[in-house]
């Protein structure tokens, strides 16, 4: 059967016009003036762009003594809803755990995954074990990413020389580390004279994790991927300490990434003087929201390209979990939600204020990350041969974001009260319409793993430059007689 998607407007990260769209088995199949299909959607008024990728993502995630409680239905479910139509969840290995059970864990639990889907496999420990692991997940599994945390110290946190010993891995292996930048030694060291002080409410949490914290992180991590030969992707970045470490790495012509979250775009850190515990504890994550103007320095970066892409780190807890945390704020269980948000949120915060661009909009929603992780143009394109992941968006639609309308299992939002303008009227996953306006029909596991090829362009033409330009031993001919 096939579908057409008709009156609309494509909007490409590089291209704006108009044009219809068929669909068969999954796939955009013709693209075009005046075209035919057996069922017909309606686009008037609205853009077909690519639907939203979300590099970062934690569903079912276990963490801080509970779990994340969106799990792969309800998340992509949320997903689906606000257009986003493929998510990149973290297999984490426990320290010690094999990388290759992880994921096994991860792939029985995203067996019931509406929208399609694929894992970043963490290092959260280093061995021989983990070295040779690598290559397996790389070759035969399909993924070609390595997260490693900076912080987190007793539990995921990887020390300066497993990074570095990793990081050459990747290098080898044409892989993309991601780094989770935070100075986790210090955030152990101020939370604890913090609490020693009395000073145990959610707000702690982020006099514990200033931007420098994250600015000093950030810095190294580049480094060291620089001094290990490969590109590298920094999760999370929320401050201007962060932006301009990535910012001068770039200029220098380093491979360096960075991903700001819409919360640290649109949320700020007045979110934890509320006098309510309950308001400031659903707000706890890590890095925590930022003042405005770290804020102005994140939008700045998404206009001039030095900041590629907007993901949510969606990773939400009730407010029962979050109680965990009364008295002591580092039990505090860290995440937030923003999956069925974060694309009406960029659209009416972005667009809507000229900020940004509608091109892009979708080149930092979809397009960049589907290059960087190598599965473009089956994502994160309106070609003919793409994947029919498409989501039809209606710029006058509006709603006031409500935790009793979403999709996520969690019991508040984030961004309650907040009032969008910008929606799908359809979101389509491989060609089937999962979202119809305020209508879901979404497919419980109906979402397939999508295998990610290492070796991109970038990592290969990063891996010529340090070949010519590596250490070279001198030879010499006459070498002079040692002692006298
Ligand atoms: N960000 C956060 O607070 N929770 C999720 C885990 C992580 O990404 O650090
Ligand atoms: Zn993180
Ligand atoms: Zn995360």
């Amino acid at each position: 059967m096939t579908t057409v998607i008709k009156n609309g407007t494509i909007v490409t990260a590089d291209l704006t016009y108009k044009a219809d769209v068929k669909i068969d088995g999954g796939k955009i199949v013709e693209i075009g003036p005046n075209l035919s299909g057996d069922e017909t959607l309606d686009a008037s008024g609205c853009y077909i762009m690519p639907g939203g990728i979300d590099p970062h993502t934690h569903l079912e995630m276990p963490f801080m003594g509970t779990y994340s409680s969106d799990d792969f239905e309800s998340g992509t479910r949320a997903a689906l809803s606000g257009g986003t139509t493929m998510v990149v969840d973290f297999a984490l290995p426990a320290p010690g755990q094999s990388l290759l059970e992880a994921l096994t864990m991860w792939d029985n639990k995203s067996t019931r995954a509406n929208c399609d889907y694929s894992f970043h496999m963490a290092v959260t420990w280093w061995s021989e074990q983990v070295f040779k692991e690598m290559e397996t997940i790389v070759r035969d599994k399909g993924i070609n990413t390595f997260k490693h945390f900076m912080a987190y110290k007793g539990a995921l946190m990887v020390d300066d020389d497993e990074m570095f010993a990793s990081f050459q891995r990747c290098a080898e292996l044409g892989a993309l580390p991601l780094v989770h930048a935070e100075n986790g030694d210090v955030v152990a060291s101020m939370s604890a004279k913090l609490l020693a002080e009395g000073n145990n409410g959610p707000e702690a949490h982020a006099y514990s994790r200033p931007a420098e914290v994250e600015g000093e992180a950030t810095n190294r991590a580049i480094m060291i991927a620089d001094m290990a030969g490969c590109p590298v992707y920094i999760v999370h970045t929320s401050c201007e300490q962060a932006h301009e470490a990535i910012r001068r790495a770039r200029a220098k012509g380093m491979r360096v990434y960075g991903e700001p979250l819409i919360q640290h775009l649109t949320l700020d850190e007045s979110e934890y003087s509320n006098p309510d515990w309950d308001h400031a504890a659903r707000r706890v994550m890590s890095p925590p929201f930022r003042s405005k103007q770290h804020q102005d320095s994140l939008w700045a970066g998404l206009a001039s390209g030095s900041l590629q892409v907007v993901a949510t780190d969606h990773c939400a807890f009730t407010t029962a979990q979050k109680r965990f945390g009364v008295g002591d704020f580092t039990k505090i269980p860290n995440g937030t939600g923003g999956l069925e948000d974060r694309m009406p949120m960029l659209w009416t915060h972005g667009v809507n204020t000229g900020r940004l661009t509608m091109n892009e909009f979708v080149a930092v929603t979809s397009t960049n990350i589907a290059k960087i992780l190598n599965i473009y143009p089956k994502k994160g394109a309106i070609l003919v041969g793409a994947d029919a992941d498409i989501v039809v968006w209606d710029p006058k639609r509006s709603k006031t974001i409500s935790s009793k309308a979403q999709q996520s299992a969690i019991d508040y939002n984030v961004f309650e009260g907040k009032e969008v303008t910008g929606l799908p009227r359809y979101t389509l996953t491989r060609g089937i319409v999962a979202i119809e306006e305020s209508t879901v029909k979404t497919r419980e596991g109906h979402g397939e793993f999508v295998r990610r090829e290492p070796v991109t362009a970038v990592s290969k033409a990063l891996s010529t430059w340090k070949e010519i330009t590596s250490p070279r031993k001198v030879e010499r001919s006459g070498i002079p007689a040692t002692g006298v």
